[in-house]
């Protein structure tokens, strides 16, 4: 063939092979090509291409002929999948030649540090070697090993005409790692979506639960009567509630009545348990974080405040949140707008807050542990929560509900609570309160073989303590004893608050001090002040 025939038909190769490179959209095209149309253009035997790694001082193998068919002598493949160095004396030379690099075998193995893929190639036969250069643009990505088993094969390729199909591989391969990326985060993309779904569905179970819940407050307690009542007044409105009361006192469930009961109750209600968080984690989880905003943010996170956007949030234990993120919920509070850490922007958010504590805000914002501003923030409508022990009433009725409860849980049929046990559940104090009742009774009805609960097993440690001290039997909180003798003063002022012969004189207190310390406490006029006396 003379040269000007050569060269056509060059060209000729050059524009099939660069259409069907342009249209590879995955490795298996390329390999497919290389395999059936450039080979045996070239005369090669086997070929290898290796691209430059991330790290930018390794390479690895990309595309490469069929392993099965290439055995060395020893029965090693000559494909090694693992990073080699960039520098490895080989891959380097060709990166940083413009023309395609040729290396007789017999030679390059007699010299010392040679890359061990190279043995494994000589090894399997391979007599000839041409490497090109592979680039995107004019960046070199990496180079094309071919092979021949005999020598002055490769030599007989033109070097413009490998560099051209070069420049194509260069670009076709390109096409398959931005594809194959997008194939990645497609992949990714589908297992967010399935992650969501299951986490949608747990979520609807979980809501299906807290509606039954709701559906199953017991009590009807005076004490109680007052609490549904101002649930009931205040669920339709946008007020912010702040439910206060001794830990297990149905806090969270009032919470959930209020927002079933409001306009939100379509959407679900999220729960933040300011206790549980670690202190350096809150405000990514109040208010989300951008990937890399710290060291641990690996991802975008939504924060409970966006996605509470339309609903209610549920800020548990709000007593235990930080001093810092006091200041950064007041101020969402007030703007209503919230800012990612590491963000750029705010989000406008659209939510209702409902806290609940069991701790005394007001003695904690004495103390300098929680900002009065916040306080004054939220207790724009309090629900105090009595403590069972005010509302024995309520005990038979609760502890037949969690009897029927478990019972029907453990697949028993256990249909009531003998007299002396419940003589027992009536005596004993609670200081858990009606986590504590719903506890015990679980237990209880785990241990129970008969259709009736005739033994319970009470806490005996504080009472033989308190006995031991000549103290009452029953367990006491501090709000309670203060209860008691803010109400025994008021008794004996004979129901006046101020004043020289006032109660507040007598607690040594200023009288508003006085009136706030007993709407804390829930202390109504009717509960020192008897009818005779209001009559008067
Ligand atoms: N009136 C009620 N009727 C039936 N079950 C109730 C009632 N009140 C509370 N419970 C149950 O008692 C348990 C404790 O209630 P909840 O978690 O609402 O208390 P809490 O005051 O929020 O407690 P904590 O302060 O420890 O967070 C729950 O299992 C709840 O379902």
């Amino acid at each position: 063939m003379d040269t000007d025939t050569s060269e056509k038909k060059e060209l000729e190769i050059l524009l099939c092979l660069s259409k069907a490179i342009a249209a590879a959209r995955h490795r298996a095209d390329l390999w497919e090509i290389i395999n059936e149309q450039l080979l045996e253009t070239f005369g090669a035997s086997y070929y290898t291409i290796c691209l430059i790694n991330e790290d930018g001082v390794t390479h690895s193998p990309f595309l490469y002929s069929t392993e099965k068919k290439i055995r060395t002598i020893t029965g090693e493949n000559p494909i090694i999948h693992q990073r080699h160095p960039v520098h490895d004396g080989i891959f380097d030379r060709a990166i940083e030649a413009e023309e395609p690099v040729l290396f007789n075998m017999e030679r390059l193995v007699r010299q010392k540090d040679i890359p061990a893929y190279i043995i494994h190639w000589y090894n399997a036969g391979v007599k000839e070697m041409m490497l090109v250069r592979i680039c995107n643009g004019k960046e070199p990505k990496g180079v094309l090993y071919l092979y021949s088993r005999k020598t002055g094969v490769l030599s007989g390729n033109r070097d413009s005409f490998l560099n051209g199909i070069a420049d194509h591989l260069g670009t076709g391969i390109s096409n398959i790692l931005a594809n194959e990326k997008i194939v990645q985060q497609l992949t990714e993309i589908r297992k967010y979506k399935t992650r969501l779904e299951q986490e949608n569905s747990y979520l609807k179970e979980e809501w299906k639960k807290e509606r039954h819940l709701t559906g199953n407050t017991v009590g009807s307690a005076t004490a109680m009567k007052e609490v549904y009542d101002l649930v009931s007044k205040v669920a339709p409105s946008e007020a912010t509630v702040l439910i206060l009361g001794e830990t297990g006192t149905g806090k969270e469930l009032v919470a959930h009545q209020v927002h079933e009961a409001s306009r939100r109750r379509d959407k679900l209600m999220i729960k933040v348990n300011c206790a549980a968080i670690p202190v350096n984690l809150v405000e990514s989880e109040l208010f989300g974080h951008e990937k890399g905003s710290f060291t641990g943010a690996l991802e975008r996170r939504i924060g409970k405040f966006e996605l509470a956007n339309n609903s209610t949030l549920f800020l548990d234990e709000i007593g235990e949140l930080p001093m810092e993120m006091q200041a950064k919920l007041l101020r969402v509070l007030q703007e209503k707008e919230i800012e990612r850490i590491g963000g750029k922007s705010v989000y406008k958010v659209n939510v209702r807050i409902i806290a609940a504590t069991n701790k005394n805000l007001e003695a904690e914002v004495q103390a300098g542990r929680f900002r009065s501003d916040l306080y004054y923030r939220l207790n724009v409508f309090p629900v105090v929560l009595p403590p069972l022990r005010e509302r024995r009433e309520d005990i038979p009725a609760l502890a037949a509900f969690f009897m029927e409860k478990y019972a029907t849980n453990a697949g028993k049929k256990i249909t009531g609570i003998a007299p002396k046990v419940m003589a027992k559940l009536m005596a004993y104090p609670w200081p858990g309160n009606i986590r504590e009742l719903e506890h015990l009774i679980e237990r209880t009805v785990l241990l129970t073989s008969t259709h009736h609960i005739t033994e319970v097993s009470l806490p005996v440690k504080n009472k033989v303590l308190s006995s031991q001290m000549g103290m009452e039997t029953q367990v006491r909180s501090l709000a309670d004893v203060e209860r008691e003798h803010i109400l025994h003063m008021l008794k004996l002022s004979k129901g006046r608050i101020s004043g020289p012969h006032g109660a507040a004189a007598k607690l040594q207190l200023p009288s508003t001090t006085l009136i706030s310390k007993m709407q804390k406490l829930g202390i109504r006029k009717e509960h020192f002040v008897d009818i005779q006396q209001q009559g008067n």
